[in-house]
């Protein structure tokens, strides 16, 4: 199976003071390139989905893609916005926040998906609906969900026929960073 991985970098951050959270360092390389070091050996491509700082992302020579639907924020939107723009068939979505992910992700969501045009990690405790293996034919359903003014990507992902898969055996590698206290964790504890 051809799969595109994109790092979702287009958020607000607000937790994190509204930078730049794909560009902020961990261990002296930025997030989002954690996560894309961790997709890269694991799909056919990879891609950056970011609303500013483009130039700095593009830099890394791979696509680039902002949001079209800019009036719908969220994962939701990055993700539709992404397919539209891009070739291929699947997507293998990863928020720049999450930068330990395992190196068995798409092959375990690709082996349990039976069929399903989304499957997302759920790592025991809770679901992670934004690090998602996606089939392109979901994006009209995901522009015809915004459009009605809801947002919410686990509801979106159920009614698209969607389910969880089970990482509850390596749930740590789905740790994210979210506010300057985490980051400051993480420097100090990975
Ligand atoms: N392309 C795109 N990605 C988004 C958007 N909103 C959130 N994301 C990404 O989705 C992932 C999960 O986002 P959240 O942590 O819920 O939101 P955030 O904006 O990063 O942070 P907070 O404002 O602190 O909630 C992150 O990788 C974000 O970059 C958006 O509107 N467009």
């Amino acid at each position: 199976m051809n799969i595109t991985g994109v790092v979702l970098a287009g958020g607000k951050a607000s937790r994190m003071g509204g930078q730049d959270k794909g560009l902020m360092p961990l261990h002296g390389k930025p997030l989002w390139k954690h996560v894309a070091d961790r997709l890269q050996p694991q799909v056919s491509a990879v891609a950056i989905s970011a609303n500013r700082n483009i130039s700095v992302y593009q830099a890394s020579g791979f696509p680039v893609y902002q949001d079209t639907l800019a009036d719908f924020p969220g994962p939701l939107a990055g993700m539709a916005s992404v397919i539209r723009q891009a070739e291929g068939e699947w997507f293998l979505f990863c928020p720049c926040d999450t930068p330990f992910i395992p190196a068995h992700l798409a092959e375990r969501l690709q082996s349990q998906r039976n069929e399903a045009p989304v499957v997302w990690v759920h790592d025991g405790d809770r679901d992670h609906p934004a690090i998602a293996l996606v089939h392109r034919r979901i994006a009209a359903d995901i522009e015809a969900y915004l459009a009605r003014g809801d947002r919410r990507v686990m509801v979106f992902m159920r009614e698209a026929g969607g389910h969880a898969v089970d990482f509850s055996d390596c749930r740590e590698a789905f740790s994210n960073v979210n506010t300057p206290e985490d980051l400051a964790w993480f420097e100090a504890h990975s």
